[in-house]
């Protein structure tokens, strides 16, 4: 069904570990401050701390973000007013330096490897990108399926390795990220396929388009889901017929850091659409995921509420990129470094209440 690499990572995703979780609220509970006081980030520490099945679990630095570039042949159905070039020119402003993902990251500390999964031109090699090209960009969805089940299972097993190689590299934790003109498109006809809902439901803006845009882009994806009526039974299938390249690859490093009992962060639409192709294939993938922001995009909210993972940053934004994800890592990171570096009352001679 899928490929041997696939079938040995998902068999390899385990249950968090309770005995380390039990360690971990009991620590938080003799730490130097009011019994959950630090809210949602205490129980964040508990599952990181199961997730790495130690207490404390490792400091989460340093942290690794994968951009998974790749274009979709939807984009003849004018679901988007960007030119397809823009994917092709994106990755180069990546690898200069000059995105807003960038600027995060420099903040905040993260690493950015690009990984070209599958955009229409051939690129050269350069520091800092991965050249993993499974096709150059999809088929138009709408028209036939956007790629073969053995494309889909390449760029899977893609983001495996991927995953594999950052954290063989020194990474405790994974951000996602995407660059992709039209993958909103992609995006909102995979959480169409695995919530159930309606097109109409889960299809937003995008980079911005009009109303009569938005009209035909709910249309364009209705179209490809009577067409190939993928089925959340089969999630290769589903990536194949209406995702993308880099949705596939995402839900493969997804698999890859939950395999390696590595937390990793989701950014928008596009990482949690594939996440739920993840969660689809390896329900226990959903363990190591936490949902860096909220996209404004509606279908993100639907698919958070599908994989029960509560946000952590509401900015309003809907860039991708990884941009969300990069700013909720000193969250993350902090939430863990608490279980570190705080004294208890015994250990700093605080009196208890
Ligand atoms: C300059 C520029 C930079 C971006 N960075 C991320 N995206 C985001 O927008 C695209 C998806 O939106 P749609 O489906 O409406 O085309 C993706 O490439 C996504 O990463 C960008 C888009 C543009 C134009
Ligand atoms: O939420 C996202 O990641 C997003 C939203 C719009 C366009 N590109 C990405």
């Amino acid at each position: 069904m899928t490929s041997e690499l696939i079938r040995t990572t998902i068999e390899g995703i385990s249950p968090l570990d309770g005995e380390a979780m039990q360690a971990a609220r009991q620590r938080q509970a003799r730490l130097t401050k009011p019994a959950g006081s630090l809210g949602e980030l205490e129980e964040l520490s508990v599952r990181m701390a199961g997730l790495a099945a130690s207490c404390p679990p490792p400091v989460l630095a340093p942290a690794a973000l994968a951009i998974f570039a790749a274009d979709h042949g939807v984009h003849a159905q004018e679901v988007t007013p960007w030119p397809q070039a823009v994917t092709t020119q994106m990755v180069a402003n990546f690898l200069a330096g000059g995105a807003a993902v960038n600027a995060f990251a420099r903040q905040a500390g993260v690493g950015v490897t690009i990984v070209d999964v599958g955009v229409l031109s051939d690129l050269d090699p350069a520091d800092g990108l991965i050249l993993a090209k499974v096709r150059n960009g999809t088929a138009d969805m709408s028209e036939e399926p956007a790629m073969s089940r053995e494309e889909a299972v390449a760029a899977v097993e893609t983001g495996i390795g991927v995953a594999g190689r950052l954290i063989d590299e020194g990474a405790r934790i994974l951000l996602t990220g995407d660059m992709g003109i039209a993958n909103t498109t992609a995006s909102a006809a995979l959480i169409s396929v695995f919530t159930g809902r309606d097109a109409g439901m889960v299809t937003g803006y995008g980079t911005g388009i009009d109303a009569a845009t938005h009209l035909r882009k709910i249309e364009v994806i209705k179209r490809a889901l009577a067409l190939h009526e993928p089925s959340a039974e089969d999630p290769i299938g589903a990536l194949s017929t209406v995702g993308g390249l880099e949705h596939a690859a995402l839900a493969g490093f997804v698999l890859g850091a939950a395999a390696r009992r590595v937390p990793v962060i989701l950014d928008g639409v596009t990482a949690v659409a594939a996440a739920l192709a993840a969660q689809a294939l390896a329900p226990l993938s959903r363990e190591a995921m936490i949902a860096g922001h909220r996209s404004v995009e509606p279908g993100a909210t639907v698919a958070l509420a599908k994989l029960d993972l509560a946000p952590l940053l509401e900015f309003g934004m809907r860039l991708g990129e990884g941009t969300g994800a990069v700013l909720a890592y000193p969250v993350v990171a902090s939430a863990v470094r608490v279980l570190h570096e705080m004294a208890t009352f015994d250990s700093a001679g605080v009196t208890e209440k």
